[in-house]
């Protein structure tokens, strides 16, 4: 069993993408579709989102197994944000992961059918996962959709979209990441919790932690387009200040945005207390999602 966070992290990387090819390898469609959806949902990913979920389950019950399919979904859902996230229509960017972006190495056509095919393909998996039975598939679609669409990710995209060349409040900023970022990682949070039988007060507590986390790897992710290391990173930085994104460091400041995130991880590590899980691996991805350098 692992005993620190990248062993723990490791061990489940490999389980997610053994799921994840599992998923994809079954699939009879044209081969330019498959080929593009493999391409980016094998283009070195970190896995967060899935792993997060797991060490919400592990939180309350063991064996992952019963979460492997959201994970798994979750993921999709992200990765075809990412590929529609980086068309010319919106961000225009060339790489990716370090890797060339999907409309690069496919044609833009291709890229926006496999982003769309992701993110449905996800429901499909939680469907046919034998594990659930047909309460909790709902609940978990019911949640996959809002947080994923227009009451969601979609909604925090449109936002940031036309915060571009505009001055926001900081109120103004947390409700975008809030809506692009942190709503997927509150999928996350409340269905590993939702699946391993949390009460109603810890999950309220966890969806207060999951507001937190969200806002702390978008801040982070702002800092990093500043300070960050290309290599390491898998794509240019400066690209927020070139697209005049409204950002952490743009409006306080990189001191002020590293100040800020640090009152994030306070009250991320204040709510998992309130939710008695201080003892769960969610606390050491709390640090981790803080600190990453990529
Ligand atoms: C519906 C769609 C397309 C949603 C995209 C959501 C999203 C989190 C994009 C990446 O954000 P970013 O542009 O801040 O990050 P990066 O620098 O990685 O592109
Ligand atoms: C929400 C944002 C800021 C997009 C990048 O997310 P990740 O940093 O989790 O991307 P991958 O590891 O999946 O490439």
């Amino acid at each position: 069993m692992p005993v620190n966070l990248t062993e723990y992290m490791d061990h489940y990387i490999t389980i997610i993408e053994q799921e994840i090819a599992k998923q994809l390898e079954k699939l009879e469609i044209p081969k330019p579709l498959k080929d593009s959806m493999l391409y980016s949902m094998n283009a070195g990913g970190k896995r967060l989102r899935p792993i997060l979920l797991i060490a919400s389950y592990e939180a309350f019950a063991v064996d992952y197994h019963k979460v492997l399919s959201s994970g798994v979904a979750l993921e999709m859902i992200h990765t075809y944000s990412l590929i529609h996230d980086d068309l010319p229509a919106m961000d225009n960017d060339d790489y990716r992961r370090g890797k060339l972006t999907n409309h690069k190495v496919f044609d833009e056509a291709t890229a926006i059918l496999a982003g769309d095919a992701l993110l449905t393909y996800s429901f499909e998996v939680i469907v046919n996962d034998p594990l659930l039975v047909d309460k909790q598939k709902i609940e978990i679609i019911k949640l996959l959709s809002k947080t994923s669409g227009p009451n969601g990710m979609v909604a925090g995209q449109i936002l940031d979209m036309q915060a571009e060349n505009s001055e926001v409040t900081l109120q103004e900023l947390e409700k975008i990441h809030e809506l692009k970022t942190g709503e997927l990682i509150k999928f996350a949070i409340y269905t590993g919790a939702y699946l391993g039988n949390a009460t109603k007060d810890q999950l309220q507590y966890l969806e207060e932690f999951a507001y937190y986390l969200g806002l702390i790897f978008q801040v982070q992710d702002d800092i990093l387009d500043v300070t960050g290391d290309e290599q390491k990173l898998g794509k240019r930085i400066g690209s927020d200040e070139k697209s005049m994104k409204s950002t952490y460091p743009r409006l306080l400041g990189i001191d002020g945005a590293i100040e800020l995130k640090q009152r994030y991880v306070a009250r991320a590590k204040n709510a998992l207390k309130k939710a008695k899980v201080e003892d769960s691996y969610l606390m050491d991805l709390t640090e981790h999602f803080s600190k990453r350098d990529h």
